[in-house]
């Protein structure tokens, strides 16, 4: 897998974190299956909540520009030990990633580790819980 090429673009990804709040800048790097690369950046607003993560970020870049199929994302911060993504990336990726997906959660210090989309989201709500209620 091309684990170097997706910490070069989540790298610089940092530089286009909108992070002027928390200054805390993210940096994520979507691979499809068809090889090509999205980069996402955590992007902030003066009203907090609206905040979109970087990981999210990636993931809708994809799916704007016709990709729904991937086979890794690897995210990097500013973080003591690899970066944890929030809740609601958790949620998101586990919409588009299959469970056995790889995640690379890295820092800029060089910490590394690779959990699947299942481990980062264990009995995730999902499109076939909908079908149950019907
Ligand atoms: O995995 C993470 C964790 C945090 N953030 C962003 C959200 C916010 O802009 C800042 C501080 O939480 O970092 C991400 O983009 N991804
Ligand atoms: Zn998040």
């Amino acid at each position: 897998m091309k684990i170097d090429k997706l910490m070069n673009v989540a790298t610089k990804m940092l530089d286009q974190a909108y992070a002027p709040y928390s200054h805390f800048h993210v940096g994520a790097a979507l691979l499809t299956t068809d090889g090509q690369i999205f980069g996402g950046c955590n992007i902030e607003n003066a009203s907090y909540g609206l905040t979109n993560c970087a990981e999210r970020t990636a993931i809708f870049q994809a799916v704007a520009n016709g990709c729904q199929d991937f086979q890794a994302l690897l995210i990097t911060g500013q973080t003591g030990g690899p970066i944890a993504p929030c809740g609601a990336c958790r949620q998101v990726i586990s919409e588009f990633c299959d469970p056995q997906m790889p995640v690379i959660l890295t820092n800029q210090a060089g910490a590394q580790q690779q959990v699947s989309v299942a481990q980062l989201l264990p009995g995730a709500f999902s499109t076939g819980d909908l079908a149950d209620d019907k």
